[in-house]
């Protein structure tokens, strides 16, 4: 199956869905990061009962306003399976107000395992569930194998993490194999692949970071001919504006998806002001993209 054809159960791809949602609420993803610091800075505790109100305050605030949320799920995990259940709600509730709910998990195992992460995240009916899951392909592309027919199957979506946000990540995505080309471009590569043919968007998204510079060019992984979402994590908090934005993904623009989680969240807990920096957020990401 190619990620832009119509699933057996005749749902809407993924990519498809995005494509809409970015049209009607512009390029914006907001990141629920339940951190101490902000669990503390809005009053809550530090427990699955601060969790909970502090996610669905945010969903609150931005559901329906925004194309999509990204639950962060190291953040819900550090509470156990307390946290885990907050994190079942947070997915549940987002996605019943029809917002995209992009579970960021960035699973990754050999493929047996990856049948258990595939069933966990992209399975109807699976409580953890949302519209798309982030994941790692540093076992191998071929490794997500169970997960891109899970995705596909069920009209969900992924985002494979290409050339991330953090300074680190060139150790890995930077290496060239011994063709010569960047590990980068191989992840690129696969995705486009997968999304050959897709009309808007196919939906195998990649992972870049909106502070990653000139590093596209530098692997010669070429955005625009992945035909899939571009996650862009790195706004706000990690420094990147809409000047990044614009430099980063040039070509691409179209396809990207900028995300922001401290830098809307810090406007919390009032619901008028994260209203406000989220409507901010994306008034600027879709200048800078458009
Ligand atoms: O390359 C990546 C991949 C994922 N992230 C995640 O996005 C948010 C960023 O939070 P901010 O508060 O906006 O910095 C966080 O959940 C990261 O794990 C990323 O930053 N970079």
């Amino acid at each position: 199956m190619t990620s832009g054809a119509a699933t057996p159960g005749g749902a809407t791809p993924f990519g498809a869905r995005l494509a809409a949602a970015m049209d009607e609420h512009g390029p914006l993803c907001v990141g629920i990061d339940p951190h101490v610091g902000l669990l503390d800075a809005w009053g809550l505790t530090d427990d699955a009962a601060g969790l909970r109100t502090f996610a669905l305050t945010v969903l609150d605030a931005v559901a329906g306003r925004v194309a999509a949320v990204k639950p962060q799920s190291a953040l819900f995990e550090r509470h156990g399976s307390a946290g885990v259940a907050v994190l079942e709600e947070v997915v549940a509730a987002g996605r019943e107000t029809g917002t995209l709910v992009i579970v960021d998990a960035k699973r990754g195992d050999i493929g047996s395992t990856m049948d258990g992460y595939a069933d966990a995240y992209l399975r109807d009916g699976s409580p953890l569930a949302g519209d798309a899951l982030t994941v790692s392909p540093y076992l191998g592309f071929g490794s997500l194998d169970p997960a891109v027919d899970a995705a596909l199957a069920s009209g969900r979506g992924l985002f494979v993490l290409c050339l991330t946000s953090n300074k680190e990540g060139h150790e890995v995505q930077h290496a060239r194999t011994e063709d010569g080309v960047s590990v980068a471009a191989v992840m690129a590569g696969r995705a486009a692949a997968l999304n050959a043919g897709a009309d808007p968007l196919g939906s195998i998204g990649l992972v870049v970071g909106a502070t990653i510079g000139d590093s596209a060019a530098r692997t010669g992984v070429d955005l625009a001919a992945v035909n899939g979402p571009l996650l862009a994590p790195g706004v706000g908090a990690q420094g990147a504006g809409p000047r990044e934005l614009a430099a980063v993904f040039g070509a691409a623009r179209r396809q990207v998806l900028a995300s922001s989680s401290r830098g809307v969240l810090r406007a919390g807990p009032d619901l008028a002001a994260l209203r406000t920096a989220a409507r901010t957020a994306a008034h600027e990401a879709a200048a800078a993209l458009r």
